[in-house]
Protein backbone atom coordinates (compact mmCIF):
# COMPACT_ATOMS: atom_id res chain seq x y z
CA UNK A 1 0.00 0.00 0.00
CA UNK A 2 1.18 3.51 -0.74
CA UNK A 3 0.22 6.23 1.90
CA UNK A 4 0.65 9.72 1.09
CA UNK A 5 0.43 12.83 3.89
CA UNK A 6 0.78 16.40 3.68
CA UNK A 7 0.78 18.82 6.15
CA UNK A 8 2.73 22.14 6.91
CA UNK A 9 3.90 19.96 10.07
CA UNK A 10 6.09 16.74 8.62
CA UNK A 11 7.54 16.62 11.17
CA UNK A 12 4.74 16.04 13.32
CA UNK A 13 4.65 12.69 11.13
CA UNK A 14 7.94 11.26 12.53
CA UNK A 15 6.43 8.64 15.18
CA UNK A 16 5.15 6.76 11.90
CA UNK A 17 8.71 6.30 11.34
CA UNK A 18 8.99 4.19 14.75
CA UNK A 19 7.43 0.54 16.28
CA UNK A 20 5.17 -1.68 13.22
CA UNK A 21 4.71 0.88 11.27
CA UNK A 22 8.62 1.61 10.66
CA UNK A 23 9.26 -1.47 10.81
CA UNK A 24 6.39 -1.93 7.81
CA UNK A 25 7.95 0.64 5.46
CA UNK A 26 11.36 -0.86 6.41
CA UNK A 27 10.18 -4.11 5.16
CA UNK A 28 8.46 -2.64 2.41
CA UNK A 29 5.12 -3.60 3.32
CA UNK A 30 3.80 0.30 3.41
CA UNK A 31 5.35 3.01 0.97
CA UNK A 32 4.61 6.11 3.30
CA UNK A 33 5.54 9.51 1.75
CA UNK A 34 4.99 12.70 3.54
CA UNK A 35 5.06 15.90 2.24
CA UNK A 36 5.48 19.38 3.47
CA UNK A 37 2.43 21.26 1.95
CA UNK A 38 4.63 24.61 2.12
CA UNK A 39 7.09 23.28 -0.36
CA UNK A 40 4.20 23.74 -3.00
CA UNK A 41 4.04 27.94 -2.34
CA UNK A 42 5.84 30.20 -4.27
CA UNK A 43 5.92 33.43 -2.50
CA UNK A 44 8.86 34.84 -0.02
CA UNK A 45 6.78 33.64 3.34
CA UNK A 46 5.35 30.53 2.08
CA UNK A 47 1.92 31.38 2.57
CA UNK A 48 -0.61 28.61 3.05
CA UNK A 49 -3.69 30.80 4.88
CA UNK A 50 -5.49 33.70 4.20
CA UNK A 51 -8.42 35.31 6.04
CA UNK A 52 -12.28 33.89 5.30
CA UNK A 53 -14.62 35.29 3.09
CA UNK A 54 -17.82 36.28 5.13
CA UNK A 55 -15.45 37.18 8.49
CA UNK A 56 -15.49 34.84 10.90
CA UNK A 57 -12.46 34.30 13.30
CA UNK A 58 -9.10 32.42 12.45
CA UNK A 59 -7.84 31.71 8.85
CA UNK A 60 -8.49 29.36 6.13
CA UNK A 61 -6.12 27.25 3.90
CA UNK A 62 -5.64 28.63 0.96
CA UNK A 63 -6.33 25.92 -1.91
CA UNK A 64 -3.60 26.81 -4.44
CA UNK A 65 -0.53 24.69 -2.93
CA UNK A 66 -2.86 21.76 -2.07
CA UNK A 67 -3.76 21.47 -5.23
CA UNK A 68 0.01 21.61 -6.69
CA UNK A 69 0.47 18.75 -3.80
CA UNK A 70 -2.50 16.87 -4.40
CA UNK A 71 -2.01 17.17 -8.41
CA UNK A 72 2.18 16.32 -7.89
CA UNK A 73 1.15 13.22 -5.59
CA UNK A 74 -1.40 12.47 -8.50
CA UNK A 75 1.07 12.07 -10.93
CA UNK A 76 3.50 10.38 -9.21
CA UNK A 77 1.15 7.55 -9.02
CA UNK A 78 -0.89 7.55 -12.16
CA UNK A 79 -2.45 3.84 -12.24
CA UNK A 80 -4.85 4.30 -9.60
CA UNK A 81 -7.73 6.45 -8.30
CA UNK A 82 -6.30 7.19 -4.62
CA UNK A 83 -8.65 7.71 -1.78
CA UNK A 84 -8.15 11.50 -0.40
CA UNK A 85 -8.61 11.14 3.28
CA UNK A 86 -9.66 14.34 4.86
CA UNK A 87 -9.31 14.75 8.43
CA UNK A 88 -11.81 16.62 9.48
CA UNK A 89 -14.56 17.63 12.58
CA UNK A 90 -17.39 17.70 9.92
CA UNK A 91 -16.27 14.19 8.88
CA UNK A 92 -17.45 11.01 8.94
CA UNK A 93 -16.45 9.16 12.30
CA UNK A 94 -13.22 6.73 11.94
CA UNK A 95 -13.81 2.95 13.40
CA UNK A 96 -12.49 -0.46 13.19
CA UNK A 97 -14.97 -0.46 10.12
CA UNK A 98 -13.67 2.33 8.19
CA UNK A 99 -9.70 1.06 8.99
CA UNK A 100 -10.37 -2.34 7.88
CA UNK A 101 -12.03 -0.84 4.27
CA UNK A 102 -9.61 1.73 3.87
CA UNK A 103 -6.66 -1.25 4.50
CA UNK A 104 -8.30 -2.64 1.25
CA UNK A 105 -7.12 0.27 -0.85
CA UNK A 106 -4.15 0.62 -2.80
CA UNK A 107 -3.27 4.18 -2.31
CA UNK A 108 -4.46 6.93 0.34
CA UNK A 109 -3.60 9.93 0.58
CA UNK A 110 -4.24 12.41 3.65
CA UNK A 111 -4.81 16.11 3.36
CA UNK A 112 -3.36 17.48 7.35
CA UNK A 113 -5.58 20.63 7.66
CA UNK A 114 -4.99 23.31 10.08
CA UNK A 115 -6.29 26.69 10.99
CA UNK A 116 -10.22 26.59 10.33
CA UNK A 117 -9.85 24.06 7.70
CA UNK A 118 -9.53 23.85 3.93
CA UNK A 119 -10.90 26.14 1.22
CA UNK A 120 -13.65 23.89 0.62
CA UNK A 121 -12.93 24.09 -3.25
CA UNK A 122 -10.00 21.94 -2.47
CA UNK A 123 -12.27 19.25 -2.15
CA UNK A 124 -14.56 19.77 -4.90
CA UNK A 125 -11.26 19.97 -7.19
CA UNK A 126 -9.54 16.49 -5.95
CA UNK A 127 -13.11 14.96 -6.86
CA UNK A 128 -12.10 14.76 -10.07
CA UNK A 129 -8.60 12.43 -10.09
CA UNK A 130 -9.65 11.29 -5.83
CA UNK A 131 -12.35 9.72 -4.03
CA UNK A 132 -12.76 12.24 -1.33
CA UNK A 133 -13.73 10.93 2.45
CA UNK A 134 -13.83 13.69 5.17
CA UNK A 135 -12.99 11.50 8.18
CA UNK A 136 -13.20 12.48 11.91
CA UNK A 137 -11.56 10.97 15.00
CA UNK A 138 -14.48 11.38 17.32
CA UNK A 139 -16.80 14.02 18.71
CA UNK A 140 -13.96 16.67 19.99
CA UNK A 141 -12.08 19.27 18.60
CA UNK A 142 -8.53 19.13 17.85
CA UNK A 143 -5.83 22.02 16.11
CA UNK A 144 -5.44 19.96 13.02
CA UNK A 145 -5.31 16.88 11.62
CA UNK A 146 -2.06 15.36 12.19
CA UNK A 147 -3.42 13.63 15.28
CA UNK A 148 -5.91 12.16 13.24
CA UNK A 149 -3.67 10.58 10.49
CA UNK A 150 -1.05 9.33 12.99
CA UNK A 151 -4.12 7.25 14.36
CA UNK A 152 -5.31 6.51 11.37
CA UNK A 153 -2.55 5.46 9.66
CA UNK A 154 -1.35 3.11 12.46
CA UNK A 155 -5.32 1.90 12.88
CA UNK A 156 -5.12 0.76 8.69
CA UNK A 157 -1.60 -0.24 8.52
CA UNK A 158 -1.56 -3.04 10.86
CA UNK A 159 -4.17 -4.42 8.87
CA UNK A 160 -2.09 -4.79 6.71
CA UNK A 161 -1.02 -8.93 5.88
CA UNK A 162 2.56 -8.69 7.79
CA UNK A 163 2.95 -5.87 9.68
CA UNK A 164 1.40 -7.64 12.80
CA UNK A 165 3.41 -10.62 13.58
CA UNK A 166 0.73 -12.50 14.81
CA UNK A 167 -2.34 -12.26 12.62
CA UNK A 168 -4.07 -14.27 15.39
CA UNK A 169 -3.75 -10.96 17.34
CA UNK A 170 -5.96 -9.31 15.14
CA UNK A 171 -9.23 -11.65 15.54
CA UNK A 172 -9.72 -11.21 19.26
CA UNK A 173 -9.18 -7.59 20.09
CA UNK A 174 -11.39 -4.78 20.48
CA UNK A 175 -13.82 -4.27 18.36
CA UNK A 176 -13.06 -6.69 15.79
CA UNK A 177 -16.03 -8.70 16.68
CA UNK A 178 -18.03 -5.80 17.56
CA UNK A 179 -17.15 -6.04 21.55
CA UNK A 180 -14.50 -4.34 23.34
CA UNK A 181 -11.67 -7.09 24.49
CA UNK A 182 -11.14 -9.08 27.69
CA UNK A 183 -8.99 -8.42 30.74
CA UNK A 184 -5.31 -9.82 30.10
CA UNK A 185 -3.02 -10.62 32.79
CA UNK A 186 0.88 -11.81 32.64
CA UNK A 187 3.55 -13.30 35.44
CA UNK A 188 3.75 -13.04 38.15
CA UNK A 189 0.03 -14.75 38.80
CA UNK A 190 0.23 -12.86 42.62
CA UNK A 191 1.08 -9.43 42.50
CA UNK A 192 1.13 -6.93 45.40
CA UNK A 193 -1.37 -9.51 46.82
CA UNK A 194 -3.48 -9.56 44.26
CA UNK A 195 -4.13 -12.86 42.26
CA UNK A 196 -5.23 -13.49 38.56
CA UNK A 197 -8.57 -15.27 37.61
CA UNK A 198 -7.98 -19.02 38.70
CA UNK A 199 -9.31 -20.04 35.42
CA UNK A 200 -6.51 -19.10 33.49
CA UNK A 201 -4.23 -21.21 35.42
CA UNK A 202 -6.69 -24.37 34.60
CA UNK A 203 -5.32 -25.28 31.40
CA UNK A 204 -9.14 -25.98 29.89
CA UNK A 205 -9.33 -23.80 27.14
CA UNK A 206 -13.38 -24.03 27.11
CA UNK A 207 -13.58 -22.88 30.38
CA UNK A 208 -10.93 -20.01 29.31
CA UNK A 209 -12.96 -19.15 26.23
CA UNK A 210 -16.10 -18.97 28.31
CA UNK A 211 -14.71 -16.51 31.18
CA UNK A 212 -13.04 -14.22 28.19
CA UNK A 213 -16.70 -14.25 26.24
CA UNK A 214 -18.29 -13.72 29.28
CA UNK A 215 -15.86 -10.16 30.29
CA UNK A 216 -16.02 -9.36 26.85
CA UNK A 217 -19.88 -9.20 27.18
CA UNK A 218 -20.03 -7.42 30.35
CA UNK A 219 -17.33 -4.81 29.72
CA UNK A 220 -18.76 -3.72 26.85
CA UNK A 221 -22.33 -3.63 28.64
CA UNK A 222 -20.72 -1.40 31.46
CA UNK A 223 -18.66 0.77 29.49
CA UNK A 224 -19.64 1.08 25.51
CA UNK A 225 -23.31 -0.45 25.86
CA UNK A 226 -24.03 1.45 22.28
CA UNK A 227 -21.92 -1.70 21.12
CA UNK A 228 -24.25 -4.33 22.39
CA UNK A 229 -27.31 -2.21 21.19
CA UNK A 230 -26.01 -2.51 17.53
CA UNK A 231 -25.04 -5.87 17.52
CA UNK A 232 -27.51 -8.38 15.47
CA UNK A 233 -28.96 -10.93 18.10
CA UNK A 234 -27.45 -13.77 16.25
CA UNK A 235 -24.06 -12.54 18.05
CA UNK A 236 -25.06 -14.07 20.98
CA UNK A 237 -25.16 -17.88 22.07
CA UNK A 238 -28.88 -18.52 23.86
CA UNK A 239 -27.93 -18.19 27.21
CA UNK A 240 -25.45 -15.01 26.52
CA UNK A 241 -29.21 -13.16 25.42
CA UNK A 242 -29.96 -13.63 29.00
CA UNK A 243 -27.22 -12.64 30.81
C1 LIG B 1 -17.81 29.32 14.69
C2 LIG B 1 -16.36 29.09 14.31
C3 LIG B 1 -15.44 30.06 15.00
N1 LIG B 1 -16.04 27.69 14.59
C4 LIG B 1 -14.59 27.47 14.66
C5 LIG B 1 -14.28 26.02 14.79
N2 LIG B 1 -14.89 25.25 13.71
C6 LIG B 1 -14.64 23.85 13.79
C7 LIG B 1 -13.15 23.60 13.73
C8 LIG B 1 -12.48 23.19 14.86
C9 LIG B 1 -11.10 22.96 14.80
C10 LIG B 1 -10.44 23.11 13.60
C11 LIG B 1 -8.98 22.85 13.54
N3 LIG B 1 -8.68 21.93 12.45
C12 LIG B 1 -8.12 22.32 11.27
C13 LIG B 1 -7.99 21.19 10.48
C14 LIG B 1 -8.49 20.10 11.20
C15 LIG B 1 -8.62 18.74 10.91
C16 LIG B 1 -9.22 17.91 11.84
C17 LIG B 1 -9.70 18.44 13.05
C18 LIG B 1 -10.40 17.58 14.01
N4 LIG B 1 -10.95 18.06 15.15
N5 LIG B 1 -11.56 17.05 15.79
C19 LIG B 1 -11.42 15.91 15.10
N6 LIG B 1 -11.91 14.68 15.48
C20 LIG B 1 -10.67 16.21 13.96
C21 LIG B 1 -10.32 15.21 13.02
N7 LIG B 1 -10.05 14.36 12.30
C22 LIG B 1 -9.53 19.78 13.35
C23 LIG B 1 -8.93 20.61 12.43
C24 LIG B 1 -11.12 23.49 12.46
C25 LIG B 1 -12.49 23.74 12.54
C26 LIG B 1 -16.34 25.44 13.69
C27 LIG B 1 -16.65 26.91 13.52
Amino acid sequence: MRLDVVSIFPEYLAPLELSLIGKARTDGLLDLHVHGLRDYTSDRHRTVDDTPYGGGAGMVMKAEPWALALGDIAAQVPARRPTLIVPSPAGEVFNQKLAYELAEEEHLVFACGRYEGIDERVLEWAAEQFTVRPVSLGDYVLNGGEVAVLAMVEAIGRLIPGVVGNPESLIEESHSDGLLEYPVYTKPSTWRGRDIPEVLLSGNHGKIAKFRREHQLRRTAARRPDLIAALDVSHFSKTERNV
